[in-house]
């Protein structure tokens, strides 16, 4: 079983909101729709309830197209950024609700009330005012009111984005170890990357309303396909280099490629021997070493315990780099490149220079459910 999204669009007028996505979400994997604001994945969610109309494309659920289906016959289940709970009932009448109209018999509805207040950390709240709870405990209410009808694929749009950011991270976990203690197969958008890699099984990064990535959250991290998905992941600058010797040589020291997959008779990240290629620096890439480059520092801050300088690299470009603790900044510093903490991508402006082709396929790598 699965759901099954292939060519999907959504249109506001003359607007295209989602322009042909296409993703499989097996039985019991959380997908992300991650990207910025704008890039049509509440759009996309929305279309999958069933609360947008279709412009293009199809829905199935194990293999049944439920696009002419209205919202609620198709057995999805919704929560949003404001879980929108009734205010005049209690937190057992909230999570209850949809057991009642579905004529549920009292008994049985107790027991999974009970049941999912014990699942999302609620036991015992049954008879609180819901206007009495926090923020997060509203959430958790909205969450077991979603998830007690069982539905068969649970979309979830920005559900915790209204909290703070402590909250945010300590029940984006508890969600994670939820969903999965209920085998549920979910859709969930949201725009934090670090939400989406704690949460889903897989993160499709969107941009522009089209999909440009479908992978696992470590896999993304170490091997965005290309230059946008990695700058949206935070990596950069990009150090132009050029692939020798198995390695990608930049101006701060060279970057070891590892095995990446083969599409077409040419790497997916278009590093074969003699190419150029970028090479993306991410938050750890840049190292003090007395034996790297010396570099001018123009300024300094304190984050989550370390220091961070900001470089000014041999090439020009600005770059943060980590410095344990120093209680002043110094003028200059020798830094190295830490390869662990880069990625090697593409050089699409470098590719177009020569007039190479791009091969088949290097956007949409990713196990099952890859976009065409
Ligand atoms: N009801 C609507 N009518 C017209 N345009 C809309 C409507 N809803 C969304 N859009 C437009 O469609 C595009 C995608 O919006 P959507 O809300 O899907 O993006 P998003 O990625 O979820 O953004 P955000 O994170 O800000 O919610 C945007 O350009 C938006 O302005």
């Amino acid at each position: 079983m699965s759901l099954e999204l292939t060519g999907v669009e959504v249109r506001y007028g003359a607007a295209t909101a989602v322009a042909g996505v296409s993703l499989t979400v097996p039985a019991g994997e959380v997908l992300a729709l991650l990207g910025p604001s704008g890039c049509g994945k509440s759009s996309l969610l929305r279309a999958v309830a069933g609360l947008e109309p279709l412009a293009g494309g199809r829905v199935l659920w194990d293999g049944e197209d439920v696009g002419a289906q209205p919202v609620h016959r198709r057995g999805f289940g919704l929560m949003f950024q404001d879980g929108q709970l009734f205010p005049h009932r209690d937190v057992a009448g909230n999570v209850g609700y949809g057991l009642a109209v579905a004529g549920v018999p009292r008994g049985e509805r107790a027991a999974r009330v009970a049941a999912l207040l014990d699942l999302v950390g609620l036991a015992g709240y049954g008879d609180r005012n819901v206007a009495s709870l926090s923020g997060g405990e509203q959430q958790r209410v909205a969450l077991a009111r979603a998830l007690a009808p069982r539905p068969r694929v649970l979309l979830l749009d920005e559900p915790l984005s209204s909290l703070d950011r402590s909250l945010r991270e300590h029940l984006a976990g508890e969600l994670r170890d939820i969903l999965a203690a209920a085998g549920t197969t979910a859709l969930y958008v949201t725009h934090d990357h670090d939400e989406a890699f704690t949460v889903a099984t897989r993160v499709a990064v969107m941009d522009a309303g089209r999909v440009l990535q479908v992978d696992a959250p470590p896999r993304l991290w170490s091997r965005p396909v290309s230059e946008r998905v990695a700058r949206f992941l935070g990596f950069g600058p990009f150090l132009p280099a050029e692939v020798t010797g198995g390695v990608a040589r930049t101006v701060l020291g060279d970057v070891p490629l590892g095995d990446v997959p083969i599409t077409g008779g040419a790497r997916t990240d278009g590093a074969s021997e003699g190419a150029r290629v970028l090479v993306g620096l991410g938050p750890r890439a840049v190292v003090l070493d007395d034996g790297g480059h010396d570099v001018e520092v123009t300024g300094m801050r304190f984050r989550r315990g370390s220091t961070e300088l900001a470089v000014v690299l041999p090439d020009g470009q600005r770059a943060t780099a980590l410095a344990g603790t120093l209680a002043r900044a110094p003028g200059r510093v020798r830094v190295r490149l830490d390869p662990a903490g880069a990625v090697v991508v593409p050089d699409g402006a470098a590719r177009r220079r020569q007039g190479d082709r791009v091969p088949a396929g290097t956007h949409h790598r990713g196990t099952g459910g890859s976009p065409r």
